[in-house]
């Protein structure tokens, strides 16, 4: 069947994927491009110059997020709209948000270079603020389209003290954060939301499939935990005598990792990725520690009955090390279902090209998980090597990803 997914140009896609990595390059096959700065700014008008080839119009909407669209033979229809992310964690890789945009870019070119006529308009969005790196909350860009975003998510600050308001403000492009709620989508503006991602897990590369269909994403809780003891000199205090929050941390640290290895389904997992220490000085017991908590699953009862353990573990060891403590919510994240529609409609696509993709959870979060709440939402999976990614040894090959891009292509010629 002569379909739109043979007009997918997989050499377009993968050269397009390398050259916008070269932005925020860290060393040989690292990237790192935080919302709302300079490399973001480069990486966005590289898209952008992609997007007008494939014969869209293009704008920023108020959150930051970058917009492409092609109109169909009636304006009026609901959007079909493919989305991912541009934005990065630190160090980190080439393939985790950008085979989304530029996969969802391919069809539309492909579209636009076959004259195939459609009846709704077709949108691709880079989300502002996906991974949350630079204001530590993320989803930013999504969660502002559906109207999730509040006037207190624009004054959370970054290491430099600038707010995601004035980084907003002074980013460019005719956003402006003061009139945010003209860029809020409602339900019914939007057919069908459809994203593209690395699977950032083993799952696909276990099973030596090149493409798989989520059908679940599991839902992130981001805590900030304080723990405060008291400063001393490291080579008099007695041990007995010591009030350290640092080993605090390491015994509920400890604690954590216990209760997730625990949940014997395997979902629930829990990271400790930053942790610091005030004063921070070699010999010196520190006053104060600050970690933060990633914890995830795809079930919302046991995320939080873990999280409720997690605390009642805090101020056990703080009170047993007479330690003050204090436990920040940075943002949690329900676990969401994906459209059972959509999902058997991407089954329907792979089995016509001949492209066995099993159905599949997702362990990390997507802006998909926010569009779910006011449109169908389906997501594709790409095979990533070792299931690795957050790393700058992450990597996709350019076949694999060309097939995820025909299912896209395919599916989405069904919905325009
Ligand atoms: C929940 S906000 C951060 C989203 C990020 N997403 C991906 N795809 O890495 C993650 O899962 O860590
Ligand atoms: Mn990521």
């Amino acid at each position: 069947m002569k379909t739109l997914s043979y007009r997918v140009d997989q050499d377009r896609i993968f050269q397009r994927v390398l050259e916008l990595a070269e932005i925020g390059k860290v060393g040989e096959t690292g990237t790192q491009r935080f919302a709302l700065t300079e490399e973001d700014k480069e990486a966005q008008l590289l898209v952008s110059s992609w997007m007008k080839e494939a014969g869209m119009c293009v704008w920023h909407d108020h959150f930051g997020n970058l917009i492409g669209r092609k109109e169909g033979s009636d304006p009026r229809l609901p959007v079909v709209m493919i989305g991912s992310h541009i934005d990065t964690v630190p160090n980190g890789g080439r393939f985790d948000g950008t085979v989304g945009v530029i996969g969802g870019i391919e069809v539309v070119q492909a579209i636009h270079e076959a004259g195939i006529a459609h009846r709704h308009p077709i949108e691709v969005v880079a989300f502002c603020d996906e991974e949350g790196s630079r204001f530590s909350d993320g989803l930013f860009g999504s969660r502002g389209m559906i109207g999730k975003v509040s006037k207190e998510d624009f004054l959370l600050k970054d290491e430099a003290g600038v707010t995601r308001y004035e980084a907003l403000k002074s980013f460019g492009f005719g956003m402006n954060p003061d009139e945010f709620k003209k860029s809020v989508r409602k339900k019914g503006e939007i057919k069908v939301f459809l994203e593209m991602h690395i699977e950032q897990g083993p799952y696909l590369e276990q099973y030596k499939k090149p493409v798989g269909i989520v059908k679940g994403i599991a839902g992130p809780a981001w805590l900030k935990v304080q723990l405060r003891g008291e400063a001393g000199h490291a080579g008099t205090v007695p041990m007995s005598l010591r009030r350290d929050p640092m080993t605090g941390a390491a015994e509920i640290i400890k604690k954590i990792e216990d209760i997730c290895k625990g949940d014997t389904t395997g979902t629930m997992v829990g990271t400790v990725g930053v942790i610091e220490a005030f004063p921070g000085g070699r010999n010196v017991i520190p006053e104060s520690v600050v970690f933060t908590l990633d914890l995830r699953d795809i079930d919302l009862e046991r995320r939080n009955r873990a999280l409720q353990e997690i605390e009642a573990e805090i101020r056990e060891v703080c009170n047993e090390r007479d330690l003050n403590f204090h436990v920040g919510k940075l943002q949690e994240i329900d676990p969401v279902h994906c459209s059972a529609e959509v999902v058997q409609s991407l089954e329907a696509s792979s089995r016509e090209l001949n492209i066995d993709a099993p159905v599949m959870i997702s362990g990390a979060g997507h802006d998909a998980m926010f569009m779910a709440e006011i449109t169908e939402m389906g997501m594709i999976f790409v095979r990533c090597r070792g299931g690795i990614s957050h790393n700058p040894k992450e990597w996709a090959n350019r076949e694999d990803i060309a097939k995820g891009t025909q299912v896209l292509a395919r599916t989405v010629e069904k919905y325009i």
